[in-house]
């Protein structure tokens, strides 16, 4: 193993930038040649990539977003368009490729391994949906940032006394909804793992008007539908006016927290002695405070996790 690459791809996620710093810097480490890829697989196809050394990741800890750029690539998904890729790699001589993304970035660097490329995938996405490990990188760092416009929202909801929804990012998993709504003391949380019966939250509302409580926060995760359709139905049924508030793209940016820095420095470092390794098709996780990998199939096939618990809290603490 001599030269690598890496690339991120599909929703970026504050603290990617950090693991790009973390490959190319242990590459340069371990003598190894380093190339960063252009917008994913887009720019794998493309030909779009540079070689990179450790003052071409300075400064770029603590921001957001990514430097390489990310994409979604429709032709990444077709054989023809792989092989392209597989061609850009074999022209550069480069034979191992750190994919930093989610679930279907690593579909991808499956895909790359058995075309003979040693890929390796590190967890970046806000949605916190890989079920193999407990932390993706840029989840912590979106929960604080919704966690800030709830903390907002409360003030001027309670100040008016409505209720407020408030529809959070997360595809079909409702962590981000969650995290952020014990965090921020939401009255009622709806995510896909726990189907909210619409009646169980109209009661809630109706029961703390019958105690002088008019505001209400409700965390909608948008796996479990849109704002405005549960806006409607809390009109129909319960008479309730909420406003609404979807917090959209604001939930990618931002800098990254230190538990995201952190996580996404041990990270790139594990992806870069992996491949020295030779291993492939492998993912790194992280369970209770602990790095490890484990081979990219068997890690999307894993079941998913829900933390029961905490979504009982809020039961137990918000009324
Ligand atoms: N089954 C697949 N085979 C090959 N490439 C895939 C597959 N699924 C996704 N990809 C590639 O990975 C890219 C990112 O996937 P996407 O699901 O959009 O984001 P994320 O990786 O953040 O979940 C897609 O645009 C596509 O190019
Ligand atoms: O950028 P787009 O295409 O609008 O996608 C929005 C989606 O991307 C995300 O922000 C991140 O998802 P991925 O990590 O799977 O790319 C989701 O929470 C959201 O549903
Ligand atoms: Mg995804």
């Amino acid at each position: 193993m001599n030269r690598i690459a890496v690339l991120t791809s599909g929703g970026d996620a504050p603290g990617m930038n950090a693991a790009i710093r973390a490959v190319v810097r242990s590459a340069v480490y371990y003598n190894l040649k380093v190339y960063g890829v252009y917008r994913g697989y887009k720019g794998l196809i493309d030909g779009s990539l540079t070689e990179m050394d450790a003052s071409s990741v300075a400064d770029i800890i603590h921001k957001g977003g990514t430097i390489l750029k990310s994409s979604r690539s429709e032709e990444f998904r077709t054989a023809e368009g792989r092989s392209k890729a597989l061609k850009v790699l074999k022209e550069h001589q480069i034979d191992g490729l750190v994919v930093i993304g989610g679930d279907g970035s690593f579909r991808g660097a499956q895909e790359l391994s058995e075309m003979g490329i040693k890929t390796i995938g590190i967890p970046g996405t806000i949605d916190n949906d890989l079920n193999y490990t407990e932390y993706t990188i840029g989840f912590d760092t979106a929960i604080n940032t919704v966690l800030e416009a709830v903390t907002k929202i409360r003030d001027t909801s309670s100040s008016h006394e409505k209720a407020t929804i408030i529809e959070v990012m997360g595809r079909r998993c409702g962590d981000l909804a969650l995290y952020a709504g014990v965090a921020g003391g939401a009255e009622s949380i709806i995510i896909p793992e726990e189907p909210g019966n619409i009646e169980t939250i109209i009661a809630k509302i109706i029961q703390g008007k019958e105690r002088g409580k008019l505001h209400h926060i409700i965390m909608l995760a948008e796996g479990s539908g849109n704002a405005s359709d549960l806006q409607k139905k809390l009109l129909e049924q319960a008479d309730v006016n909420a406003r609404i508030t979807v917090l959209g793209y604001i939930q990618r940016g931002g800098d990254p927290t230190s538990f995201d820095r952190i996580l996404a420095s041990k990270m790139g470092v594990r992806a870069v002695e992996l491949l020295l390794n030779k291993k492939t098709n492998q993912v790194i996780g992280i369970k209770n405070n602990s790095l490890f990998n484990m081979d990219i199939t068997e890690s999307l096939s894993a079941e998913r996790t829900f933390d029961r618990e905490l979504y009982k809290l809020t039961e137990i603490l918000s009324f």
